[in-house]
């Protein structure tokens, strides 16, 4: 069971390139994302998302305030945790089989337990007789099914899942967002899911955290009650979905206005 806290997060970043001000990336953060949960984050360009998943993968460390997991806090990356990047991040000369036990490795399972967890988790996300291609004869979409197979198999209590599918074509995402919550319900995995979709954050997400544009902090917590979602026919077309789709375009509508002109302030 783990339960994960942002404790009056702020982070920031030391100037670079041409300019002078430091960059305030998230300020004053407090969210509590429950064991077993699929939470969602979702936020303009720039406010922050990226560095809240960062900062719990352990990978940088925030400037003030406190990230927990189960009330220990973060302090560095560890086998407790796993990502899941927009890229694939698969080693080119290994089988997708090999993919997937490359995290068992550094986990020192013995190799016989390695071949059938790698097989249990490729046959979960759906890749059963692919194990021995290799990641440029999988389309983008199996080679993200591998990547998630790859952090699942190591028994993480977490999966941190940055902008997953945003790379993929719209029947590809649809489909892999279909077969996460499939997943998700068969592991009961804590997950935090980072997107700027207003879609799939309700298509995936049992509570949004809507983010402000930078800095970033926490704007609202929307609980999306939509029940027997993979049993829906067309749910993204149904009027509860609408429901939820509108409550949050509300709330991210003057961020993303705020966080476009400041862009346009930048550059200009
Ligand atoms: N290493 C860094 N050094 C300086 N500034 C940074 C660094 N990393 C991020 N930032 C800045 O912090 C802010 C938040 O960045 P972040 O990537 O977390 O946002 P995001 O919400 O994930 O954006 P996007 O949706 O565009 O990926 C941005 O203004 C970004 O330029």
């Amino acid at each position: 069971m783990t339960t994960i806290t942002f404790d009056d997060v702020t982070k920031k970043f030391p100037a670079r390139g041409g300019n002078s001000t430091e960059v305030t990336a998230l300020s004053g953060v407090d969210l509590r994302i429950e064991s077993g949960e699929l939470a969602v984050i979702v936020g303009p360009s720039g406010s922050g998302k990226s560095t809240m998943l960062d900062l719990l993968a352990g990978l940088d460390l925030p400037t003030s305030g406190e990230i927990r997991l189960d009330g220990r806090p973060i302090t560095g990356p560890g086998l407790d945790r796993g990502v899941v990047f927009q890229q694939y991040a698969l080693l080119p000369w290994r089988t997708a089989q090999s993919n997937v036990e490359f995290g068992l490795e550094a986990k020192q399972v013995p190799r016989p337990q390695r071949r059938d967890r790698a097989r249990e988790y490729l046959d979960l996300v759906g890749l059963s007789g692919f194990e021995n291609h290799y990641p440029h004869q999988l389309s983008g979409g199996m080679k993200q099914r591998v990547a998630i197979a790859r952090s699942l198999a190591f028994d993480p209590e977490v999966l941190l899942m940055d902008e997953p599918f945003a790379a993929l074509d719209a029947q590809t995402r649809d489909l892999l967002q279909e077969e996460l919550l499939r997943i998700w319900e068969s592991t009961r995995k804590t997950i935090v899911f980072i997107t700027h979709g207003i879609d799939e954050a309700v298509f995936l997400g049992q509570r949004v955290a809507v983010l402000t544009s930078r800095p970033g902090t926490v704007k609202d917590v929307v609980e999306v009650e939509l029940t027997h979602r993979r049993e829906r026919d067309d749910l993204r077309s149904e009027p509860d979905f609408a429901h939820y789709r509108h409550e949050i375009w509300n709330l991210l509508r003057s961020e993303v206005r705020h966080a476009g002109a400041e862009e346009v302030a930048e550059v200009g």
